[in-house]
């Protein structure tokens, strides 16, 4: 890494502020925009009701192809059953991140990134009345849509960063670059106020627009704490999926190992990674998220409250299994063996085979129990350690929470999300920390500086092996 010289950071300051300008008028630019399209649409929708009235009875039959001009000027009824609807932002994202660059690649990676979502009073009169009762859940589901994409092509198979350049289907993977452009992410609800939604952990960036929200069940949306299930542990076998031959990355699955200690217990319950899988990546450390920790906990107080006892499926002891089960869970074991890896080595040298196997569904009872991809969580690429300067330590301290008042009277920058700078300190080490460079920087321009946004400082940062370092963290 060259040493930085005083005038690298001045230009470097000068073109960020070139770029808040424009961001502005950027800003300014889709206002006007937005309202252009309201009337249009308003214009649009009469239009629309009147010539559906007008052709009633001479709908064309749902699913038949059809041109664009054709669908955007079908009937709304026939645009639903086609699924072709125009859909429209609830509202927009304010979000701690303001660009792409340095936004978390999931929710779970930065507890502490926040941000609103206020809902349009174009889509409610009274848009607190559709919030009432959502305070009563922790996490909601929010769908919106990748408006900063740049173009609207994908391509069936991505290299997800974490893959390190390998190639897996788009639709195994969170990409942006999909069909539809939709993204879907599980945020904790801080606070309801108003008409707005206060959320944390989220990996959106601001101006994002939201589509619809809806509160997370984890009766109806974790298949692990669905009411009644028990924790148990097993060990799960690879899942099979067909592969191009030049695409040499299969979709393993990962052990999901609920080892929940003394049966009577119900105590030690984890939900991690099992050591018992041989595929790993360097420095991969199997993370415990504050999801799984949500669901964790919801297992255990079932177990708890449950009069069932809770059995080690590898235990060779006589497990309280009935022998249906039992039968299943060898028959699983067995699948394991067979399928075993032995080395990462093993991951990329398989050939997978045409024909796509079924994924061992893993069932207690009636209960369904999730698998997920081996490099979710044992990627080739490991988390790195992150480092500050002193200097940028320095300049980190200058920054206040939002409603404290400025102890020096120096017109100290101020955040507007984070509310400490520990917070700061931790969001900006759990962003570096999962390294959040594409690919074709990690591999291209390995000595460039890095920049990103958080919040209200613009923080700038290399990156060497093993390890990224924090060198400035200015007011934006
Ligand atoms: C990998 S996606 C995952 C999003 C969501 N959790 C999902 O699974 O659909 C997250 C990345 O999308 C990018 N991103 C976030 N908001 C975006 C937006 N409005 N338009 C385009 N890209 C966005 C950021 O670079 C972020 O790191």
């Amino acid at each position: 890494m060259p040493p930085l010289c005083e005038s690298c950071f001045d230009h470097v300051d000068k073109l960020n502020q070139q770029v808040s300008v424009m961001r502005k008028e950027i800003k300014n630019l889709r206002q006007m925009l937005e309202n252009a399209v309201k009337s249009h649409r308003k214009y649009m929708t009469s239009l629309l009701s009147a010539v559906s009235n007008v052709s009633q009875g001479d709908n064309q039959p749902p699913y038949q192809q059809q041109s664009l001009s054709e669908k955007t000027e079908m009937a709304p009824n026939v645009s639903l059953e086609q699924g072709t609807i125009q859909t429209v932002p609830i509202g927009y994202i304010r979000s701690c991140f303001s660009a792409k660059n340095g936004t978390p690649r999931q929710p779970t990676v930065c507890g502490h990134s926040r941000a609103t979502l206020c809902i349009q009073p174009s889509v409610f009169n009274n848009p607190d009345q559709a919030l009432m009762g959502l305070e009563q859940f922790s996490h909601v589901w929010v769908i919106f849509l990748f408006h900063k994409n740049g173009h609207l092509s994908y391509k069936p198979k991505v290299k997800p960063p974490r893959l390190n350049g390998q190639r897996v289907g788009l639709y195994s993977t969170r990409t942006p670059h999909r069909p539809n452009a939709l993204g879907l992410t599980l945020a904790r609800v801080d606070k309801i106020v108003g008409d707005t939604v206060h959320l944390s952990g989220i990996d959106m960036i601001d101006g994002t627009p939201v589509l619809d929200i809806k509160p997370y069940i984890s009766d109806y949306d974790s298949p692990l704490s669905r009411p009644g299930a028990e924790p148990y542990q097993m060990d799960v076998g690879q899942l099979e999926t067909a592969a191009a031959p030049q695409d040499e990355v299969m979709g393993d699955v990962l052990s999901i190992r609920m080892n929940s200690g003394s049966p009577s217990s119900g105590k030690d319950t984890s939900f991690a990674r099992d050591e018992s899988t041989k595929v790993t990546g360097p420095n991969s450390s199997p993370r415990t998220t504050l999801k799984d920790e949500a669901i964790t906990a919801d297992v255990e107080k079932r177990s708890e409250a449950s009069s069932l006892p809770v059995a080690d499926a590898n235990a060779d002891s006589a497990a309280p299994f009935s022998k249906e089960l039992r039968n299943v869970l060898v028959e699983v074991k067995a699948y394991i063996n067979d399928t075993e890896l032995t080395s990462e080595k093993d991951i990329t040298k398989s050939k997978r085979p045409e024909t796509t196997q079924c994924n061992p569904r893993l069932c207690y009872g009636e209960e369904e129990y999730s698998t997920i991809a081996t490099w979710i969580r044992a990627p080739p690429v490991g988390n790195l350690e992150v480092r500050f300067t002193p200097h940028a330590l320095s300049e980190l301290a200058k920054f206040i929470p939002p409603q404290h008042s400025d102890p020096t009277g120096n017109d100290c920058p101020r955040f507007k999300f984070l509310r400490s700078q520990e917070e700061a300190l931790a969001a900006i080490r759990a962003v570096l920390s999962a390294d959040p460079r594409s690919i074709y920087r990690r591999s291209r321009c390995e000595d460039r500086l890095f920049f990103f946004t958080l919040d209200t400082a613009d923080i700038t940062c290399w990156f060497g092996p093993g390890f990224a370092e924090v060198l400035r963290v200015r007011r934006v």
